[in-house]
């Protein structure tokens, strides 16, 4: 067996096309949606990532307004900022980029944020939501992960689901998203002692360590589907995941690509977000 890949690419264009028809619906009605994009400091990554967030507003016909501050920023200036976006009627999703200078509290920011237009899932009151099976916005990238899932066609009730990595922003919110989905979950991380004890056991792996080659052919199932989170550059400079990809694609059904797996939907999903905060607003 050799792997399907499942295109990032190709699926965000789909749902983009829906979310820009539903941004076009809003604006005909008078209530185009809006996405604030906050940026701290000059990390490239960030920068780029943001470039990519706000291409994608334009591409789908959400206003959007990129602010950038230099990393000298003070936080309550920055809280000051996150009140007027909260008030401002034409934004209806509010993203601060993440990592934030060391002199700025991430949480205080996320929590700033009115839940309203939390539209990157982070603030306790949408993970709360998350694990009580609310309704609330889900984390972009476990989000777009189900999606992504969902996109092979093969059910997910009743499989056995590993997650590596258990951040907040991912690992967490995807255990949770693939319990809501009926699968049985098991969450690796750094201090487990066999992961490849579980992987080898799940249908489904989601690799989010921030690590290359977290995920190597030895530890997968044949047949399993691998979802792979993680962006990092190997020796050649040239960007990949944290699965190995040789070794664990002739194995598996289903594998995402990095780059033009996971990263795609995240941004595809923050507009999906922010599409439905702006609904919720026009009624
Ligand atoms: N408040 C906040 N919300 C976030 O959602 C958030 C954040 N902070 N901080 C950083 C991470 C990272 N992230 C990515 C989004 C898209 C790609 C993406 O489009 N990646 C392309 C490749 C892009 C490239 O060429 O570098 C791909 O995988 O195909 C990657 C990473 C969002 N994040």
């Amino acid at each position: 067996m050799t792997a399907q890949l499942i295109d990032g690419v190709a699926l965000s264009r789909k749902i983009r096309e829906e979310v820009a028809q539903r941004a076009a619906a809003l604006t005909a009605r008078g209530h185009q949606p809006g996405l604030a994009v906050i940026l701290v400091g000059d990390d490239p990554a960030s920068a780029t990532y943001v470039k990519n967030k706000v291409k994608a507003c334009a591409d789908a016909g959400v206003h959007s307004v990129l602010e950038k501050y230099d990393a000298a920023l003070s936080e309550a200036d920055l809280l000051a900022r996150l009140d007027a976006l909260n008030s401002d009627p034409t934004i209806h999703g509010i993203l601060v980029q993440m990592p934030l200078p060391k002199h700025i509290d991430p949480q205080k920011v996320i929590e700033r944020i009115s839940t309203a237009k939390d539209v990157d899932g982070y603030s306790v009151q949408s993970a709360g939501d998350l694990m009580a099976g609310l309704p609330g916005f889900r984390p972009c990238t476990p989000y777009g992960c189900m999606k992504l899932i969902e996109s092979t066609g093969v059910p997910i009730k009743g499989k056995h689901a590993v997650v590596i990595g258990r951040s907040n922003t991912v690992g967490k919110p995807m255990a949770l998203l693939l319990l809501q989905a009926n699968a049985t979950v098991t969450i690796c991380h750094s201090a487990t002692v066999d992961i490849g004890a579980h992987t080898r056991q799940a249908d489904i792996v989601v690799v989010a360590t921030g690590r290359r080659d977290t995920l190597r052919g030895d530890m997968v199932k044949p047949g399993a589907i691998v979802i792979d989170v993680g962006i990092n550059r190997n020796d050649e400079g040239k960007l990949c995941g944290d699965v190995d990809f040789a070794s664990v694609a002739p194995l598996a059904s289903f594998i995402t690509p990095v780059p033009g797996g996971v990263g795609p939907m995240t941004i595809t999903m923050l507009l999906m977000n922010t599409i439905e905060s702006a609904e919720r607003v026009a009624g």
